[in-house]
């Protein structure tokens, strides 16, 4: 049995059991075997075409079938405001998250670190960590506000969402649509990582412009999963993020009952290993836009909403260049986290599980020692090995959250003290 479909966004037809899908109409009088037939936009009906995504569900039972939604009380650090007061413009670091208490799911393990826009503005992008070490076996999970691009760092995960199952290790990513329920196992046990909620254009594939026609993440290398089900008639909880908050509501059955599935919004993983990375090969650093494995545009073109930005094993081979990242300040805010080795930029202080900050217009770069070395390194070509940085970059400032701000690093800005004055002649 296929368990994936290749492709980026392609429709895709699914059954768990022959018959279940309808053959061509979306919603006969009576589906298979009493089957509810529902479609699942993920954009407004009239988007053009080739924006077009939506797909129809064949399920056990309505979605529409739950009772009221009260005030979800766990997850203490989820789906957090920004801290209060005007944000210093601080460039800000942070270590990995303390290890979660036992019992901690992946819903109650995630913890807001950076917030852009309200939801309701249909626009923004929050940063987000987990570190959880149980299952969710009785409930699922579904965000409203936004798609959820996975980014694991230690620990493989188990997405069983509505559509399928998704697998993912450290070094993969996964994608959800908003809107699509979901529970996650955590096959070893632990897991680590980050994730962009984005509320606005789903996350797409950047335009190649002169690249040509391949290269980058090519549309093949991502996977949407099979249609699978379970019928379990049990007390299941549904926590949903609304509108910024956490709500909750029991079912008396697990809702990732889809029996088949046929349409173009389904989630997807990727392998960030098959990224065909481009660099220079003659001098010079070039934006990192050329690392951009997905986008999701805002309404100013070029002006992204969200680029999800990886820093992977590469060739380094410019000749008279300063080859790591340049001393620089943009009008777009760069979130950074760290998957596995070192950053190029940052010799200390940046490990795996970290996240650094900086915002709109902050001077950031190199630090003191990656610099120094870089300034006087051999520039033979160089392989960078078993390196894994990325970066969530939106055109909105981000705010941190009140945890954030609580638990940065207590000096930064000493990454960039000492440098030696220019002297002229
Ligand atoms: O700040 C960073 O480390 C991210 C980054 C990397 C790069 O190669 C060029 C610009 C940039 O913002
Ligand atoms: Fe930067």
């Amino acid at each position: 049995m296929t368990d994936y479909f290749p492709g980026f966004g392609n429709h895709v037809s699914t059954e768990a059991v022959p018959g279940a899908l309808p053959v061509g109409r979306n919603s006969p009088q009576k589906p298979a075997f009493g089957l509810y037939a529902e479609q699942l936009s993920g954009t407004a009906f009239t988007a053009p075409r080739a924006e077009n995504r939506r797909s129809w569900l064949y399920r056990l039972r309505p979605a529409a079938e739950h009772p009221p939604f009260a005030p979800y009380t766990g997850a203490p650090r989820f789906a957090a405001e920004p801290a209060p007061g005007p944000l210093a413009p601080n460039r800000l670091r942070w270590d990995p998250l303390p290890a979660p208490a036992p019992g901690t799911d992946l819903i109650d393990g995630m913890a807001t670190m950076l917030v852009t826009r309200d939801p309701a503005e249909l626009d923004g992008v929050n940063v987000h960590a987990y570190a959880a070490n149980r299952d969710m076996d009785t409930r699922a999970f579904m965000d409203a506000d936004g798609e959820l691009l996975f980014i694991p760092q230690s620990g493989r995960l188990t997405l069983l969402t509505e559509l399928g199952r998704l697998e993912l290790a450290p070094g993969w990513i996964g994608l959800v649509p908003r809107g699509v329920r979901f529970r996650a196992l955590l096959p070893d046990g632990e897991a680590r990582g980050y994730v962009a909620e984005n509320f606005g254009a789903a996350f797409r594939l950047p335009d190649l412009g002169p690249i040509g026609a391949n290269g980058l993440a090519n549309p093949r290398d991502f996977e949407a999963p099979a249609a699978w089900f379970e019928d379990r008639d049990e007390p299941f909880q549904l926590v949903q993020k609304s509108l910024g908050s956490l709500w909750t509501t029991l079912l008396d059955h697990s809702p990732l009952d889809v029996v088949a599935w046929h349409g173009n919004l389904a989630p997807c993983r990727y392998d960030l290993a098959r990224f065909n990375t481009i660099n220079t090969v003659s001098f010079d650093h070039p934006d990192p836009s050329i690392f951009t494995v997905l986008t999701s545009p805002s309404t100013v073109a070029g002006r992204a909403n969200a680029d999800f930005v990886i820093f992977p094993p590469r060739w380094m081979v410019a000749e008279d260049t300063f080859r790591p990242p340049w001393f620089h300040r943009n009008v777009m805010s760069e979130a950074m986290g760290l998957i596995q080795g070192a950053y190029d930029a940052k010799a200390d202080g940046f490990v795996p599980g970290g996240l650094s900050l900086h915002n709109v217009m902050a001077g950031h770069g190199p630090d003191v020692a990656s610099w120094d070395a870089a300034t006087n390194a051999d520039l033979k070509p160089h392989r960078m090995e078993a390196t894994m940085a990325f970066m969530v970059e939106t055109c909105w400032p981000y705010r941190p959250t009140r945890l954030a701000m609580e638990s940065a690093q207590a000096d930064y800005d000493a990454a960039w003290k000492g440098f030696p004055k220019a002297r002229l002649p």
